[in-house]
């Protein structure tokens, strides 16, 4: 383990921040601090650098505990690479001695080396003359983490470093990043508040909420598997189906259909239903809620409504049908053909029900 946080607690003037926060991080892994601005994320990796001083917890890097009560490492010491958003490049040196910057310790030779190392790593090794003004964004982050990894370093922490990327190049610049950070073998912490960065260039997820983080996993895993409503609300779009607006024919068929279906909880009593918009599909036929429920095709669901509008998206259209009181939104190609106003059957299958073995969703 690279990093190990234990029961981490950090507070402002005695306003608590961070509410203890459990972390760890492996050899090469890539984490995403991910979360709604004002969370903690900053204040977590300033923690981490020893930036900030901690209330209690421990703090291990590298089997090393930096915080404890009579001995706080110092930054310098700590071995952390760092692309914070204020340690910009410095504007009178050029990129050569820019990278060179922190690596006064070696000789002359092996100072150079190393720059050209570096260089090549990031792909950018013609432009060691360079200042940075004469860089794009996209460069001269890629100069930044040329220097932070010069250092070999534990680890990389890097503050929101994609926010000042122009959209239009941002992804393709994330991709170059987590590929070189991967190629160096060095583990990696980035603050985000944008999921699709996090999806992106994360191995794991830690979303955090008040100072604490509600769930550590894989993208995936917190998309798919949330383990509470605020998860599966953060992590993407989602239809939060309350039960009672939904219209009696709906409603009725929908419990009977849950309590058949063995995936979910057999006692729970269901008031709101999680799924996302993509695991809805139309039916083609038009066959009625009424013949469905004598089916016995027990694994689907479904829902009846009216077309009420649709927002094309060039490859798909967003479409949104109101059942009764209930608004219901699912994705279709754009091939496809759809009116405002039809009568329309959604289906989706039990398993991608998010959180169904809580008896509601709050
Ligand atoms: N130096 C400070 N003194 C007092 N309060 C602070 C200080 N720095 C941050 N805070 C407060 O601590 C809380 C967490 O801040 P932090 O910067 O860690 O959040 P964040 O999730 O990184 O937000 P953002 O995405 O906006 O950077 C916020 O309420 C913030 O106002």
């Amino acid at each position: 383990m690279v990093l190990a946080i234990h029961q981490l607690q950090v507070s402002y003037q005695q306003q608590s921040v961070l509410q203890g926060v459990d972390l760890n991080v492996r050899e090469s892994e890539i984490v995403c601090l991910l979360g709604a601005s004002g969370c903690g994320k900053t204040t977590l990796l300033k923690a981490i650098a020893g930036l900030v001083s901690t209330d209690s917890g421990d703090i291990v890097i590298n089997q090393q505990c930096v915080n404890s009560d009579n001995r706080q490492i110092a930054p310098e010491q700590r071995n952390l690479g760092m692309l914070f958003q204020e340690y910009a490049l410095f504007p009178h040196l050029n990129v050569g001695e820019n990278i060179a910057y922190g690596l006064r310790k070696l000789s002359k030779d092996a100072r150079k080396e190393r720059v050209l190392k570096m260089l090549t790593l990031v792909q950018l090794p013609d432009i060691i003359d360079k200042y940075p003004h004469q860089l794009s964004g996209g460069q001269q982050q890629r100069v930044a983490l040329a220097r932070a990894l010069a250092y070999q370093p534990n680890m990389l922490l890097l503050d929101e470093p994609f926010s000042n990327i122009d959209s239009k190049v941002k992804f393709e610049l994330i991709r170059q990043i987590r590929d070189i950070i991967k190629r160096s073998g060095v583990a990696a912490i980035f603050v985000s508040h944008s999921k699709d960065e996090a999806f992106a260039f994360a191995d794991t997820i830690a979303l955090m909420d008040n100072g604490k983080i509600q769930q550590t996993g894989s993208p995936k895993t917190l998309y798919q598997k949330p383990n509470s409503p605020f998860v599966a609300r953060f992590m993407g779009s989602l239809n939060e189906i309350q039960l009672c607006h939904l219209g009696k024919e709906n409603r009725i068929w929908l419990q009977q259909a849950l309590h058949l279906v063995k995936a979910v909880d057999q006692n729970a009593c269901y008031t709101t239903l999680m799924i996302r918009p993509e695991n809805l599909s139309r039916t083609q036929t038009s066959e009625t809620l009424h013949s469905k429920s004598h089916s016995c095709d027990l694994d689907k669901l479904w829902i009846q409504g009216k077309v009420e509008s649709t927002t094309f998206y060039g490859k798909q259209i967003t479409v949104n049908v109101r059942c009764h009181q209930q608004l219901v939104s699912f994705y279709l190609d754009s091939k496809q053909r759809i009116s405002v106003g039809e009568e329309i059957t959604l289906y989706f299958s039990s398993e991608n029900l998010l959180l169904a073995n809580h008896k509601n969703s709050e």
